[in-house]
């Protein structure tokens, strides 16, 4: 058996890591071993199999007896040991969460549902390096492969909304607290049906201009949205905006490249990313085409027809949130011309969009 070296296994994006790995049974068939960079020597969890004790995550001599590692534990994580680990000649195969390595030449962003053929034909050519691709486009593509596939996209206006789980942790804690906030400061009014709407609002927006918690988000969450994700770049991009592009692009393996670009804004849901589509396409196809196209995407796409009822019902992230679907619907012929289309794609950002395409990179290592 491999023997598979997990390190960030207990932040968020690592314990929904280890969730799908034990529903999907991964650990039958890896030799599992746990790093940390915390808490060496303590015991390993037990995901249905003794693995002793935890190893000390930046010990490079012992990270070098894995044939696979898979890294949870953040971009600081990978470019410190990263280089280290291949200076010190370790050939294995590296699986990573973070963002650090994904345009480097010698990486290949995965995501197998759509690019398959180009994870297989890297593999071929000795490629040791796997990347998780941002959880905006890896939904994007999700929901959208069978355009892409079909060849039918000239370009892409990707406006976001994004979870507070996509911040980590003390994000989603933040939002919580600040919705808490929000309550108490009219809890009594709101409990007298009599009392004045105009003045309810008075005090809630006062509440969130002063006493909504900003610590980790920078400005309120809660009852707001904030238009900006990540660093600004000198061209006026957003860093998350830029990796729309530059992210599809590699991971559809394009020489050249489909324009995509748009606004990312983080709102106040917990960890479902959803995006609002313009696509225009390079043909004008009739509807229920697009339609079906849309839903032979791959398995995972749950489509939603353009029906008030249903897509209130399920095209959101009460409805996504927890589960392998990426929802797709509002999908409609536009104004500005037969070829232009609606889209809305929804999907859990910790499953498809950070989790998931590490452990079925594994999957596909171990054959
Ligand atoms: N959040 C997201 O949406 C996405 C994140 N990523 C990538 O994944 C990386 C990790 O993100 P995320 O999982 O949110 O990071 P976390 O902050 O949740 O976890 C990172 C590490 O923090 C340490 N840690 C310290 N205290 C605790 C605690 N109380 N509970 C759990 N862990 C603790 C753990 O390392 P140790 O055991 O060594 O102490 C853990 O592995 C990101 O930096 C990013 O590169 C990628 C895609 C999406
Ligand atoms: N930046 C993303 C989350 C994330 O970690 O992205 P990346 O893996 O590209 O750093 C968000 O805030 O929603």
């Amino acid at each position: 058996m491999k023997k598979v070296g997990l390190v960030g296994w207990r932040g968020m994006v690592g314990s929904v890591l280890m969730q799908r790995m034990q529903e999907e049974k991964d650990f039958d068939v890896i030799d599992p071993v746990f790093f940390t960079t915390s808490q060496a020597g303590q015991a390993a969890p037990n995901f249905g199999k003794d693995a002793g004790t935890l190893k000390n995550a930046n010990d490079i001599a012992e990270l070098s007896l894995m044939d696979v590692i898979i890294s949870c534990q953040g971009g600081d994580y990978t470019s410190d040991i990263f280089p280290k680990l291949r200076a010190a000649g370790w050939d294995g195969y590296w699986i990573d969460a973070a963002s650090t390595l994904r345009m480097e030449e010698n990486a290949v962003i995965v995501l197998d549902p759509v690019n398959d053929d180009l994870i297989r034909a890297s593999l071929a050519k000795g490629v040791k390096n796997y990347i998780g691709g941002n959880c905006t486009n890896s939904i994007m593509l999700m929901g959208m492969a069978g355009l892409f596939k079909a060849g039918l996209v000239d370009w892409v206006s990707s406006m976001t909304y994004q979870a507070a789980s996509g911040g980590g942790a003390n994000h989603m804690r933040e939002l919580i607290k600040g919705m808490g906030v929000v309550y108490g400061s009219v809890a009594d009014e709101l409990a007298t049906p009599a009392s004045a709407i105009l003045e309810i609002d008075r005090k809630v927006a006062e509440t969130i201009r002063s006493d909504v918690p900003t610590e980790f988000f920078g400005a309120p969450l809660a009852g707001g949205l904030i238009p900006w994700i990540d660093a600004q770049l000198d061209n006026g991009q957003t860093k998350e905006e830029w990796k729309g592009q530059a992210e599809v692009n590699k991971i559809l393996g394009n020489a050249a490249p489909i324009p995509v670009d748009g606004l990312c804004v983080r709102i106040g849901a917990m960890r479902c990313h959803s995006l609002a589509l313009t696509i225009k396409l390079n043909k004008d196809l009739p509807l229920a085409e697009i339609e079906a196209l849309i839903q032979s995407g791959n398995q995972w796409v749950k489509w939603v027809p353009n029906d008030r009822a249903v897509t209130v019902k399920e095209l959101t992230p009460a409805s996504i949130t927890g589960k392998m679907d990426i929802g797709v619907g509002r999908v409609r012929k536009l104004n500005m011309g037969p070829e232009y289309i609606s889209a809305f794609v929804i999907g859990d950002q910790l499953l498809w969009g950070a989790a998931e395409p590490l452990r079925r990179m594994l999957r596909i290592l171990l054959g």
